[in-house]
């Protein structure tokens, strides 16, 4: 890190910063890749902090503060078109989108780690160089991580077994009078620990075991992060090419590697499952419609985790220039996988029926940049605030949804947050 600070001050201290230059400065550093870079955000005093670590590829990226907002994808696109620069953020469940230009950004890919650091014009030049020198101190900042284990207390249950099962019912009941076809119910359940939990080391240890996922973070204050690590990509974007997914049916996942089989038997061959998974293509497909000129959708498969494994279908399609992750971001969130279809029918029904605001649950978070951009979405979530964690999970509904077979489900997709702090980890 002294390298990158180093290679960073030397920029700046040769920058002339002129007064009211509209445009922004982006000092780039690189060294070889170091190890996880969450001691480095856990060191860090400056938010909002962000941290993606995607699914698919070795590449990381963890960031703090903040030069530029946008309030929504739209102009977070403009500004990213103009400047080729990165932005970082997403929209909550309920589309309210928040982008911004960070102050400093760590990118770490196999080898290589970029530090880079943004400086606005518009600013006053003396506090933008200030801020500059500030940003580059705090690459020498660093704290080990800790254990998370401890013991927990339920708190606060927005639905008990009983009532989740009144509102599986409800939902069932609906969808036979043709209200709707699907709609994906959730929970939030709120925990209580003995000490105060740090996002960061919650993090690591999600990293360690729920491999095959997103993991991402966002604080935008110390008070509340937003952490967690979902298999679900809501699509990634190469210039024109878009690659996104159906993600939808479960079943559980154990120790048991026969049992495993049996269950995956089970849920490759299982109708209901199947059709949840395929209103999520259908809703993917007829929404993409408009803005692809060809559309793939794979053979069905699965995507096994720890706790869960589900049925996947990929979906890879070419866009209509000018290919634009805005007109992506409307047009296909929030996926039948975690709202329901038709999507407003669904909606109308989640609001007359949960009692707690999603938030960012169930949103989608990602960077954007000209050429690539990625989002995932923000299921296997948990809001930490000191030593209080609520940790969300949700469960398609269809024709033929069982409640206490629904309500196994959602358990079980909560577990995979929930049993970093009470067992034993490998
Ligand atoms: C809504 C969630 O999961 C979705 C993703 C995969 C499988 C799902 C299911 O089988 O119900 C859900 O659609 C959640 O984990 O909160
Ligand atoms: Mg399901």
């Amino acid at each position: 890190m002294e390298q990158l600070q180093h290679a960073l001050s030397e920029q700046v201290k040769t920058h002339p910063f002129t007064p009211q230059s509209p445009t922004i400065t982006a000092f780039r550093a690189e060294m070889p890749a170091v190890g996880s870079l969450l001691p480095w955000l856990k060191g860090q005093t400056m938010f909002p902090q962000y941290y993606l670590n995607f699914r698919d590829s070795a590449r990381c990226i963890a960031a703090i503060g903040k030069v530029r907002s946008f309030s929504s994808e739209i102009s977070a696109q403009e500004f990213v078109r103009q400047t080729d620069l990165l932005v970082v953020g997403g929209l909550t469940f309920d589309k309210r989108a928040t982008f911004w230009l960070p102050r400093m950004v760590l990118e770490q890919t196999d080898n290589k780690l970029y530090a880079t650091l943004y400086a606005d014009g518009a600013q006053n030049p003396q506090s933008e160089r200030q801020a500059a020198l500030d940003a580059i101190k705090t690459l020498s900042n660093s704290t080990a991580l800790s254990p998370v284990r401890q013991p927990l207390r339920i708190d606060t249950q927005k639905a008990d077994e009983n009532r989740w099962c009144a509102w599986v019912k409800k939902a069932v009941d609906a969808i036979e009078r043709g209200d709707f076809t699907k709609v994906v119910l959730a929970n939030e359940t709120g925990f209580v620990a003995s000490n105060p939990i740090d996002g960061k080391d919650f993090l690591a240890e999600s990293e360690k075991q729920n491999t095959g996922c997103y993991h991402f973070l966002y604080a935008e204050n110390p008070q509340r992060t937003f952490v967690g690590s979902t298999p679900e990509r809501l699509f990634a974007r190469h210039n024109g090419s878009i690659q996104t997914e159906a993600l939808a049916g479960t079943a559980a996942m154990s120790e048991d590697p026969i049992q495993n089989q049996r269950e995956a038997a089970w849920l490759l061959s299982d109708p209901k499952n199947d059709n949840e998974n395929l209103l999520v293509v259908q809703d993917i497909c007829d929404n993409l419609a408009n803005y692809v000129r060809r559309l793939d959708v794979g053979e069905v498969g699965l995507k096994q985790l720890r706790r869960v494994q589900h049925l996947r279908r990929r979906i890879q399609a070419e866009l209509k220039p000018p290919f634009s992750d805005a007109a992506c971001l409307q047009a296909i969130h929030p996926t039948a996988a975690v709202s329901g279809l038709p999507q407003k029918k669904a909606l109308d029904f989640l609001k007359n029926t949960e009692n707690f605001d999603r938030t960012w649950y169930a949103g989608t978070l990602g960077v954007m940049t000209k050429n690539h951009s990625e989002f995932c979405v923000t299921i296997r979530s948990a809001f930490i605030e000191s030593n209080k964690i609520r940790v969300f999970a949700g469960a398609g509904i269809v024709a033929g949804s069982v409640p206490l077979l629904e309500w196994r489900e959602i358990e079980r997709k909560a577990s995979g947050l929930l049993t970093l702090l009470t067992h034993h980890g490998e």
